[in-house]
C-alpha cells in the first residue's frame, strides 16, 4: 500500500490479541491483505506499518493457546456474523478500527479478491462509496471512510461549538484492542465523546454505565409524528447526559431483548426524522406482551440492557400494557431474582420501573389529552381525501359514504365532519337505534338536498355502532341512502392512507415537546412519583397520571359496552362534546325550527380584517350556519371597512351560497387592512345603525385588534357600537394580544413547513448546501420559530432577537463544523429560517452570500423566498375546526352579553368610559395555556400589547425556540 493512511481516531497503535495459532495466522493474513504488505513477523507477534506521525501500526499478538478465551472470541464473532443482515451492524459491535482514506473502492477490490464471500456493511448499500465496514477474523469492526469523523461505530454527535471543534473521539490509551472480547475496549470513550451534546451543562464525564439510560419505544398502530417523538427523546436524553436506547418493534423488542432489539442510539441516528412518517424504530401488536411470561421477559431484557426508564409512545392499548407492566414490576423482578435470572445487585438497582407515556395514535382515543400524536396528520389525510371526493360527488350529484379509521373512537369522523361540513356522521360515542339513525340521517340529507345541495357526504367511523352495539358498516349506510332517498351512492373506505405520509406541523411540534417533557419527567421522577402521561390541553403540555388516564379511557369503553352511552359521553373530554354539539348545530339544524324564541333572535354581523388567513371562511360559515340554527340573522360585511363605507357591502348570508366554504382558503367575503378610523368610522356607525346589528364578530389580525379598540373607544360618540363585539384572532403572524393561537397560523405553518421540507431535500441531496428561507410574520417570530422546530432547521433568526454579528459568526462556525464532520454522509443539508424583520440589512440573498463567504468552502448557501405561498392554499383541519369552535363561541358571547349591554343601548344611558362590565362586552376570544379565554380589548390594548411593534408584550413561544435550538445542537451566545 503506497498511500499513507492516517488513522482518524488519532490512535497510532492497534493491537489485536489472538488465542489460537489458527486465528493468529488468519488475522495476519487478513491485515496483510488489507494493507497489501508482506509478512514481517518476529517471534509470536507481527507488526505492520511503521508508527510515524501519519501511519498506523497494527500489532497482531499471539497470547498463547487459551481455549477459554478463544471460545469467547469465537462466540462473539458468531454473534456478530449472525447480525450481519441487520440494517446497520456497525452499531452492533463496540470495537472499531476505521481508517480515513479517499480510495475506498481499492479496499473493496483488494478484500474481495482475497475473500470473495466477505460481507460488508455499506456495500452495496447507500454508505458506499463514503464508508465501508467489515469484520476481521476476530470479530473486530474494520472500516474505511472518507469522512473525517469516521471512527465511530455510532454516527456523530453535534459539533463542539464551544471551542472544541474536534468531535472525533480522542484516545489517551493507544492500546485499541485486546481483540476478541467485546467488552473491554474503547467504546466507553468513544460513545461518550460522540454521543453527548458538546456544550452540555450536565455531567457528561464519568463512566458510561454510570449515566442514566432512557429507552423509547413506539407501539400499536404507527402514527405520523412518532419519529419526531423518538428524535426528541433520544436527543434530549443525550443532551441531559444520559444514554439513549430504542426498543425496536414495540413490545416485541422487549420480549426478544438483546442489543439488536434494545439498541443504543446516538445523536445522528435520528437526524432528519422529524419530517418522516411512520416510525423508524418499528412498531408491533405483540400478543406475547399480553401474557405475564412475555412481560417477565420484557423485564429481564430491560434489566440486562441496563435501562433505567422506558418511554412508550403508543395508543390506549400500548399504555394499558405499560401501566400493567409498571404495576406488575415488583413481582416480575422478584420472580427473576428467585429464578436466578438476575443478580441481587440487579434486583436492588432496578427496584422501580420508571415509565412514561407519550400518546401516539391516530385514533385520539386517550382520555385526559386533547390530542394524540398522529391524529391531526390523519385528519389532514381524511380532509384532503374528502375535499377530492367533493368535486366528483358534485359533478354527478352523488352521495358518498366515507369510512374513516377509529376502532373505538369517533374523533376522526367528528372532526372530519366539521372540517368538510359533511351531512352526517356515525360515531361509536353516540349510538342510536337503527331506526333512529336511519331516520335522522335521511331527514337531514333530504333537507340539504331540498335546499339545493348537489352532494351528500356521510362519514362513518370504523367503530360506529347502533344502540344495540351492532356495528354499522359503510355498506349499510349506502343501502339506506339508496333505498330511502334514491341517491346515486358510492362507498369509499380510506383505510391505511390515513396513517401514511409526513406528519403535519402540529404533530411534529406536539411530539417534540412531549418527548422533551417525557425525558424531564422520568429524570425528575422518584419511586413515589406516579408514572406520568404527557398530555396536551389546548395549547399547553401537561403531565397527567398514566394510571388515571388509562382508567378513564377504559371506563369509556366499559360504559359503551354496558350501553350507558350517556356516561360514555360524559367521560369524554369536554372539547369532544363541544365539537359534537357544534357539528349537530351547524350541519344538522332545521332552519325552519330554530332553537331560540323570536325575542331572542339577533342580527349579527361578521367582517374579515387584515391579510387572508386559513380558517377565516370556516369562521364565517360556522357563524352563519350556527346563527341559522339559533334563529339569528347573519350578515357579512364584504371587503372590510372600506367595503362598508364605500359600497354599503352588507349582505345577509345564505346557506346554499356558502356550501364548500369550510374547505376553502383565503377569505370569501374579502379582507383588507384598513381600520375603521382610516375608512370613516362615522359612516360605519351609520350602517351599523341602519342594519340594527345586535353584535359584531371581527375575524383578523393586528388591524382587527386595532379596529376593535377603535370601535370600543367610539362607543361614547356612536351608540351603534354599544353592542357586544368580539375578535377572533386570525393571522399567520399569530401576534394578536390575548391569544396564543390565531386562525391561519397553523395553515401557514404547514405551508412553510412543506416548502422547507422540499428545500431541505434539495440541500441534503446537494450534500454541501444550506438555504436561508425568508419567513413572513411581521415583527413576530412565531412562524419562523415553530417551523424551525417542525423541520429541524439549524438556525432561526427572529425579530424578537435580531441578528447579532457574534451570533451569526457562531452559527456559521457551528454549521461549518457540521458540514466538515458530515462530509460524504448521506443526506446532509441545513436550513436557516430568517424572519423578514429579523434584520432589514440582511435579506435572504444577502445573508446567504455572507454565509457562503464565511463558510470558507466547507459549504455554500442559497436564499429562498416562499413569499405569500405561506398564507397557504387550503386551510388546515386545525384552522377549520378551530374556526368553527371559536365562531360558535363568539355567537354565544354575543347572545350572553345582550343583557349586559341592554342598559348602555337605551336612549337615556350616560356613557361611562370606566364601566368595566361594558368594557368586557368588547373582547378578544383567544386560547391561552389550556383555556379558551375572553379578555376585554381595553385591558389588552392598554396593558398587554406593544402597539408600536404590533406585538403582544408576552412572547409565549420563547421556550419552543430554546428546545428547537437544543435539538439541533445550535449554540446560542
Ligand atoms: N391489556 C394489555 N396488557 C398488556 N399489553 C397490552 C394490553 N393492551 C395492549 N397491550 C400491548 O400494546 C400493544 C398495542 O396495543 P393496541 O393494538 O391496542 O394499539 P394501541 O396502542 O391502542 O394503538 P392504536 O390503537 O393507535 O393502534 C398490543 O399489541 C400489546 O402488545
Ligand atoms: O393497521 P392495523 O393493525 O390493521 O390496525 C388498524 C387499526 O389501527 C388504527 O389505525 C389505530 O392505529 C385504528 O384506527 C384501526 O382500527
Ligand atoms: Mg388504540
Amino acid at each position: 500500500m503506497t498511500e499513507n493512511i492516517p488513522i482518524v481516531n488519532g490512535t497510532s497503535l492497534y493491537t489485536v490479541r489472538t488465542y489460537s495459532s489458527k486465528d493468529y495466522e488468519s488475522t495476519i493474513d487478513f491485515y496483510l491483505t488489507l494493507f497489501q504488505l508482506n509478512k514481517d513477523s518476529s517471534a509470536n507477534n507481527a507488526t505492520f506499518l511503521s508508527n510515524d506521525s501519519n501511519t498506523v501500526s497494527i500489532k497482531i499478538v499471539f497470547e498463547g493457546e487459551d481455549p477459554v478465551k478463544q471460545a469467547k472470541c469465537d462466540e462473539t464473532y458468531q454473534d456478530l456474523l449472525s447480525i450481519r443482515d441487520t440494517k446497520d451492524w456497525r452499531t452492533s459491535t463496540k470495537e472499531s478500527f476505521v481508517l480515513n482514506t479517499s480510495n475506498i473502492k481499492t479496499f473493496l477490490d483488494i478484500l474481495l479478491a482475497r475473500y470473495p464471500d466477505l460481507k460488508f456493511q455499506g456495500y452495496p448499500s447507500d454508505l458506499f462509496p463514503m464508508e465501508l465496514y467489515t469484520l476481521d477474523p476476530n470479530g473486530n469492526l474494520v472500516g474505511v471512510s472518507n469522512t473525517k469523523n469516521a471512527i465511530s461505530t455510532k454516527p456523530t454527535g453535534p459539533p463542539t461549538s464551544a471551542g472544541n471543534t474536534n468531535n472525533v473521539a480522542k484516545f489517551t490509551d493507544n492500546k485499541l484492542s485486546s481483540i476478541g472480547s467485546a467488552s473491554n475496549l474503547i467504546s466507553k470513550h468513544q460513545s461518550l465523546t460522540s454521543d453527548v451534546f458538546p456544550y452540555l451543562p450536565l455531567s457528561s464525564t464519568g463512566d458510561d454505565s454510570s449515566r442514566k439510560a432512557i429507552a423509547v419505544m413506539t407501539s400499536g398502530g404507527d402514527a405520523p409524528g412518532m419519529n419526531s417523538n423518538v428524535r426528541a427523546i433520544v436527543r434530549t436524553a443525550l443532551f441531559r447526559g444520559c444514554r439513549a436506547y430504542a426498543v425496536m418493534e414495540g413490545y416485541t423488542g422487549l420480549v426478544e431483548g438483546g442489543p439488536e432489539y434494545i439498541k443504543q442510539m446516538s445523536w445522528d441516528d435520528v437526524r432528519d426524522w422529524s419530517s418522516q412518517g411512520g416510525t423508524n424504530i418499528g412498531t408491533a401488536r405483540c400478543k406475547e406482551f399480553r401474557t405475564r411470561e412475555g412481560r417477565l421477559l420484557g423485564a429481564l431484557h430491560l434489566i440486562e440492557a441496563g435501562v433505567d426508564a422506558l418511554i412508550v409512545c403508543g395508543g390506549d392499548g400500548s399504555l394499558t400494557g405499560a401501566d400493567l407492566f409498571r404495576h406488575e414490576w415488583p413481582s416480575l423482578i422478584k420472580e427473576l431474582l428467585d429464578t436466578n435470572r438476575i443478580t441481587s445487585s440487579q434486583y436492588k438497582t432496578y427496584q422501580h420501573l420508571n415509565i412514561c407515556g407519550t400518546v401516539g395514535s391516530i385514533d385520539n382515543d386517550m382520555a385526559t389529552t386533547d390530542a394524540t400524536i398522529g391524529a391531526y396528520s390523519s385528519l389532514d389525510r381524511i380532509c384532503t381525501a374528502i375535499d377530492y371526493i367533493e368535486s366528483t360527488a358534485f359533478s354527478h350529484s352523488r352521495a358518498f359514504v366515507v369510512e374513516v379509521m377509529g376502532r373505538n373512537c369517533g374523533w376522526l369522523a367528528l372532526m372530519a365532519g366539521i372540517a368538510t361540513s359533511a351531512d352526517y356522521i356515525l360515531i361509536p360515542e353516540k349510538p342510536a337505534s337503527s331506526r333512529d339513525w336511519q331516520d335522522q340521517m335521511c331527514d337531514i340529507v333530504a333537507k340539504h338536498r331540498n335546499r339545493g345541495k348537489r352532494t351528500t357526504i356521510v362519514i362513518v367511523a370504523e367503530g360506529a355502532i347502533s344502540a344495540d352495539l351492532t356495528p354499522i358498516k359503510a355498506e349499510d349506510v349506502k343501502e339506506v341512502l339508496v333505498d330511502r332517498l334514491h341517491l346515486d351512492t358510492r362507498v369509499t373506505i380510506l383505510g391505511h392512507v390515513q396513517r401514511g405520509g409526513t406528519p403535519v406541523a402540529f404533530d411534529r411540534i406536539l411530539a417534540t415537546l412531549q418527548g422533551v417533557e417525557a425525558v424531564d419527567a422520568v429524570l425528575e421522577s422518584t419511586p413515589q412519583t406516579p408514572s406520568p402521561l404527557i398530555a396536551i390541553n389546548e395549547n399547553q403540555i401537561h403531565r397527567k397520571s398514566l394510571v388515571e388516564s388509562v382508567k378513564l379511557t377504559k371506563d369509556v369503553a366499559a360504559a359503551i359496552q354496558a350501553k350507558d352511552f350517556k356516561k360514555a359521553m360524559s367521560l369524554r373530554d369536554t372539547e369532544f362534546i363541544e365539537h359534537l354539539n357544534n357539528f349537530m348545530a351547524i350541519n344538522s339544524a332545521d332552519h325552519n325550527k330554530p332553537n331560540l324564541p323570536h325575542d331572542k333572535r339577533l342580527r349579527l354581523a361578521i367582517v374579515n380584517i387584515g391579510a387572508p388567513a386559513g380558517g377565516m371562511n370556516s369562521a364565517v360559515y360556522s357563524m352563519a350556519t350556527y346563527c341559522m340554527s339559533q334563529g339569528h340573522k347573519p350578515y357579512a360585511i364584504y371587503n372590510g371597512w372600506t367595503g362598508l363605507t364605500r359600497h354599503e357591502s352588507v349582505r345577509s348570508l345564505n346557506w346554499l351560497d356558502m356550501i364548500g366554504w369550510q374547505s376553502r382558503g383565503g377569505s370569501e367575503i374579502g379582507t383588507n387592512r384598513t381600520t375603521p378610523e382610516e375608512a370613516d368610522i362615522g359612516m360605519i356607525a351609520y350602517y351599523f345603525q341602519k342594519y340594527q346589528f345586535d353584535g359584531l364578530i371581527i375575524v383578523g389580525g393586528f388591524e382587527a385588534f386595532v379596529s376593535l379598540h377603535q370601535l370600543e373607544r367610539a362607543r361614547d360618540n356612536y351608540p351603534a357600537f354599544r353592542i357586544p363585539m368580539v375578535l377572533i384572532p386570525a393571522t399567520l403572524s399569530n401576534n394578536v394580544p390575548g391569544s396564543e393561537y390565531s386562525l391561519g397560523s397553523d395553515t401557514a405553518l404547514n405551508s412553510l413547513m412543506e416548502y422547507c421540507d422540499v428545500i431541505k431535500q434539495s440541500a441534503s441531496s446537494t450534500r454541501d448546501r444550506a438555504f436561508v428561507v425568508e419567513v413572513q410574520g411581521g415583527n413576530s417570530g412565531y412562524l419562523a420559530s415553530l417551523t424551525s422546530m417542525a423541520v429541524g432547521a439549524q438556525v432561526s433568526y427572529v425579530p424578537e432577537e435580531g441578528i447579532s454579528l457574534e451570533q451569526l459568526q457562531q452559527d456559521i462556525k457551528t454549521m461549518r463544523e457540521y458540514f466538515e464532520l458530515s462530509k460524504g454522509r448521506n443526506r446532509f443539508g441545513r436550513l436557516i429560517l430568517k424572519s423578514i424583520n429579523a434584520s432589514k440589512v440582511f435579506t435572504a440573498e444577502h445573508l446567504s452570500d455572507v454565509i457562503t463567504e464565511e463558510a470558507e468552502g466547507e459549504f455554500d448557501c442559497k436564499g429562498a423566498v416562499p413569499g405569500h405561498v405561506q398564507q397557504g392554499e387550503l386551510p388546515s383541519p386545525i384552522d377549520r375546526t378551530r374556526g368553527t369552535r371559536l365562531a360558535i363561541r363568539a355567537v354565544n358571547f354575543i347572545e350572553n352579553n345582550q343583557d349586559v349591554i341592554a342598559e348602555a343601548r337605551s336612549d337615556n344611558y350616560c356613557y361611562d368610559p370606566d364601566d368595566i362590565a361594558l368594557h368586557a362586552t368588547a373582547s378578544v376570544l383567544g386560547i391561552k395555556g389550556s383555556h379558551v379565554v375572553l379578555t376585554s380589548i381595553n385591558q389588552l390594548y392598554d396593558f398587554e400589547a406593544e402597539i408600536s411593534k404590533r406585538m403582544p408584550k408576552f412572547i409565549h413561544w420563547t421556550k419552543t425556540r430554546i428546545i428547537a435550538d437544543h435539538l439541533v445542537g445550535r449554540k446560542k451566545l
